[in-house]
C-alpha cells in the first residue's frame, strides 16, 4: 500500500550513497546500515525528510519516533508537518505512566513504552524509523499505537532490508520505504 509516488532515482541514489554499511557490527553475520555519513549531508537530510513527510498524507496529527535512530528522523518529520511529536522509547526511559510491548530484533530482544496519555482516540499518526529489519519494532509501535485508539495512517522507512521479510508482519499498514535492498 502507498499513497506516494515511487523516489526518483536522482534521490534514491543520493541516500543510498549517503548509508554505510558495516559488516559484523554489532556481531558476527550483520552488516549494518549506518546513517550517519546521511545526517551529516544537509541535501541527503533534507531530501529523507522531505521524503518521508510525505509518506501519510495531508492530515497528521502526531508523528512517532522509535527510540533512538527513529527520533532523528521523526522529530524533523514532525515540525515539517506541523504535527506533534511522541517518543516510543527503551523499556525504562519514559518518566510517567507506560504501556509496554517487547518484540525480537536481527541482533537481540528490546522492549519499548510510551506514556499512557500520549494518543488521543482518533488521531492520526505516522511512525518513522530508519530501518525496517525483522519488523519487530515497528508491528510493536503499530500495536502501541491502535492499542491507545489512534490511527496508523502510515510507516515512512528509510531503508527496509528486505531480505528480512518485516514486511509480512505489516500488511496490515500503509508502509512506505524510501529504499529497499
Ligand atoms: O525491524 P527490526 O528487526 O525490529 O529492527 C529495526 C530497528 O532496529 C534498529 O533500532 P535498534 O533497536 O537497534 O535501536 P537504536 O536506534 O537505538 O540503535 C532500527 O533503528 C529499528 O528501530
Ligand atoms: N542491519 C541493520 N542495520 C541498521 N539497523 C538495524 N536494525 C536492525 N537491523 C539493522
Amino acid at each position: 500500500m502507498t499513497n506516494m509516488p515511487a523516489i526518483a532515482d536522482s534521490d534514491r541514489d543520493l541516500l543510498l550513497s549517503r548509508i554505510r554499511d558495516v559488516p559484523d557490527w554489532p556481531e558476527p553475520g550483520v552488516v549494518f546500515k549506518d546513517i550517519t555519513p546521511l545526517l551529516r549531508d544537509p541535501a541527503a537530510f533534507d531530501t529523507m525528510i522531505e521524503l518521508l513527510s510525505g509518506v501519510g498524507g495531508q492530515d497528521v496529527d502526531v508523528v512517532v519516533g522509535i527510540e533512538a535512530r527513529g527520533f532523528i528522523l521523526g522529530a524533523p518529520v514532525a515540525h515539517r508537518l506541523g504535527a506533534g511529536f511522541v517518543p516510543i522509547r527503551k523499556a525504562g526511559k519514559l518518566p510517567w505512566t507506560t504501556t509496554a510491548a517487547s518484540y525480537a530484533l536481527e541482533y537481540g530482544e528490546a522492549t519499548i513504552e510510551v506514556h499512557t496519555d500520549a494518543f488521543r482516540p482518533g488521531e492520526r499518526v505516522l511512525i518513522v524509523d530508519d530501518v525496517l529489519a525483522t519488523g519487530g519494532t515497528v508491528r510493536a509501535t503499530v500495536d502501541l499505537v491502535r492499542g491507545a485508539g489512534a490511527d496508523v495512517v502510515g510507516v515512512g522507512i528509510l531503508m527496509e532490508l528486505g531480505f528480512l521479510s518485516g514486511r509480512a508482519k505489516l500488511d496490515d499498514v500503509n508502509l512506505r520505504s524510501l529504499l529497499v535492498i
